[in-house]
């Protein structure tokens, strides 16, 4: 393992599922729940500890195709697809919907939320259709908006986002334990808010956030010590703006190493070749610093897949572009490319979702 793939799963553990909730229950106990409910990329980590807290509470795991390894025994799961919803998704909310319901007057409820939660389970307002969900999805997707905008269209869909999920929960009490994949960490956006309360509600509401990007990187930043020069949340625009602004950065920057975290966004043409906003930015990063051979750039989603693929990133140098890749560019077809130069970073699930995480080093 390279030393910046080190680092980077040295982000990502700081932020795993597991450890995130058993530290913020440890910290803050809270009354053994009735019901424990996880939805998202990192369901299964997150109800494992919990579940590991309050083994006599029914746990319900929603969370994406191949993500489900390692769930408690006595645990109902649903796997469903991700970012594109399918007919497991609307299963998925049917059931969620159904337990929240069925939850008795004294009850608490334990929500863990990641994200991903978005795509994996839904009610659609009366007249939609699965179709019209994945063709609306998959149009927002393909054209560059960021995730506020796509959870605006989600929300106006839906039965059970926006806190219309939880107004539904006629219990006392709700617990909501969430791992940020959004700017700002605003529980509102995360999941498209599946995990948020109405206002009026006549239950108590508790919502911490357990883990983000910043946490991700200050884990980086403390294991690098001295070495970092900058540390910043700032992956926030289309992957064509960003690379040559990074490149010019680190082109003038001092040597050492430079942490950057965030969610960019792409626009892709009309038939995309495979790939994902993570190995576009590798890419066109790698084309901005061809010939250096003082720059090498990790970029990869913390959820451990990017896009619609097996692979969390890249990492690329000034000797990636030996031969060009602006066809891969043009096609939005980033993965090949990078995989035929054993650029790919292939983690596996991660049981966390922080977005992205950039990690630089210029020697
Ligand atoms: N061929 C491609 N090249 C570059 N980017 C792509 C390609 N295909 C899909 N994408 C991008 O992948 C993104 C979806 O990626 P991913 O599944 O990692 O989503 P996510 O943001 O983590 O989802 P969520 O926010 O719901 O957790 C979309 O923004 C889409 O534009
Ligand atoms: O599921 C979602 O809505 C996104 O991942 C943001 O949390």
């Amino acid at each position: 393992m390279t030393a910046l793939e080190n680092l980077w799963h040295i982000g990502v553990n700081a932020v795993g599922g597991d450890a995130s909730v058993r530290q913020s229950l440890h910290a803050h106990p809270i009354t053994p729940p009735d019901q424990i409910i996880a939805v998202g990329k990192a369901a299964t980590a997150m109800a494992g500890a919990a579940a590991a807290l309050f083994p006599d509470a029914p746990v319900l795991i929603i969370t994406k195709d191949g993500h489900a390894d390692g769930a408690p025994p006595h645990a109902q799961v649903i796997e469903a697809a991700h970012p594109v919803p399918n007919v497991a998704s609307l299963e998925a909310g049917a059931s969620l919907l159904k337990t929240v319901q069925g939850c008795g007057p004294q009850s608490h409820l334990l929500m863990l939320v990641s994200g991903g939660a978005s795509a994996l389970a839904e009610v659609l307002e009366d007249g939609l259709t699965l179709a019209d969900l994945t063709q609306r999805t998959q149009d927002k997707l393909a054209s560059g908006a960021d995730i506020h905008a796509i959870n605006v269209m989600r929300r106006g869909l839906s039965r059970i986002k926006g806190g219309k999920l939880l107004g539904t929960f006629g219990g006392a009490r709700v617990t909501t334990l969430a791992i940020s994949d959004v700017e700002g960490d605003s529980l509102g956006v995360i999941g498209s808010g599946i995990g948020d309360a109405p206002n009026n509600v006549a239950f108590a509401h508790e919502a911490r956030i357990v883990a983000s990007n910043a946490i991700a990187r200050q884990a980086i930043a403390d294991a690098a010590g001295a070495d970092v020069r900058s540390n910043a949340e700032t992956l926030y625009d289309d992957v064509t703006a960003l690379a040559p602004r990074i490149a010019a950065q680190l082109k003038a920057a001092e040597s050492g190493l430079h942490i950057l975290g965030g969610e960019p966004t792409v626009i892709l043409p009309e038939a995309p070749g495979l790939g994902g906003r993570n190995m576009m930015l590798a890419l066109l990063l790698a084309r901005e610093i061809t010939g250096r051979d003082d720059l090498q750039i990790l970029v990869a989603g913390t959820d451990g897949s990017d896009g619609p693929t097996d692979a969390a990133g890249a990492v690329v140098d000034g000797q990636t572009w030996l031969s060009s890749g602006q066809n891969a560019i043009d096609t939005a077809a980033p993965y090949d490319w990078l995989a035929a130069r054993h650029a790919l970073l292939k983690p596996g699930p991660t049981g966390t979702n922080v977005m992205d995480l950039l990690i630089a080093r210029k020697t």
